[in-house]
């Protein structure tokens, strides 16, 4: 459970963040949508403790991102925006790595990445090096990393760029599993059919600011439109940058 209250972040004279607050549940799938430059990684940098906050206060599962951010990092998983991969090593050594620094070991973690590689379609290149990866294969790399320890709660930066039709679907299939497991699910995106697709709840971000916030329904009846991208393009003001 993540819950994030009047989150400020200014970059010098730009205000990439400007009194954000949700909440995103358990079990559900939650999208921040907006066009580019929203200030939707810069919300989630807050939320996985890369950023401090300028003003306002987080909690995942309770801990404050602050103040607890050690408990913050062990609750979570994260995808982060163009996500690096070590090239030297396998993806199966990758995911390894990071399982080894979450404290797992032996059979337990063998096990857990031979399921990650199934979910996620990895099985003819995780014993390969990683370098010369498709931009595909770093995702599901950098995807089963930030699963590997089980976290309750999951924030993927667009985790869909650079996949192609088919890891896109997977990717979904990964998504709603999660939700259906328990997990609470964020992701950012500023393509407006995956959110309408795959979320609970959709919280439209522009200029730094919440724009709209609602299940798909609730958006609907706000902006009194029938089609759901049509109205987040109500709620933006533009369809500038969203696709
Ligand atoms: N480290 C930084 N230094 C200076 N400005 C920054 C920094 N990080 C973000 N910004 C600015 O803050 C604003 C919000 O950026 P952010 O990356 O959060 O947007 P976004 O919604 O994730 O966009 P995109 O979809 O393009 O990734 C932008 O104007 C960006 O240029």
């Amino acid at each position: 459970m993540i819950q994030a209250n009047n989150l400020k972040k200014y970059f010098g004279a730009v205000k990439a963040v400007d009194g954000v607050s949700f909440s995103a549940e358990n079990g559900k799938i939650t999208g921040l949508l907006g066009p580019n430059g929203a200030g939707k990684s810069t919300t989630l940098r807050m939320l996985y403790t890369a950023f401090k906050p300028d003003s306002g206060s987080a909690t995942i599962d309770q801990f404050d991102i602050t103040r607890e951010a050690e408990s913050v990092r062990a609750s979570i998983g994260v995808l982060t925006h163009g996500a690096g991969i070590y090239e030297r090593l396998s993806a199966r050594e990758n995911v390894r790595y990071f399982g080894e620094l979450h404290g797992l070991t032996g059979a337990a973690l063998n096990k857990r990445i031979d399921q990650l590689a199934e979910l996620l379609e990895m099985q003819d290149f995780i014993d390969r090096r990683a370098k010369g990866f498709s931009q595909g294969q770093k995702t599901k790399v950098a995807l089963a990393r930030a699963l590997v320890h089980g976290p309750r709660n999951v924030l993927l930066d667009e985790p869909t760029n650079g996949l192609d039709v088919m890891a896109t679907r997977g990717l979904r299939k990964v998504i709603q599993r999660l939700k259906d497991e328990g997990h609470c699910v964020l992701f950012s995106s500023h393509v407006m059919q995956e959110v309408a697709a795959l979320c609970d709840q959709i919280v439209i971000i522009s200029g730094g600011l919440v724009a709209a916030n609602g299940t798909p329904d609730e958006l609907r009846a706000s902006t009194g439109k029938d089609n759901l991208e049509d109205a987040f393009v109500s709620a933006i003001g533009s369809e500038e940058g969203l696709v």
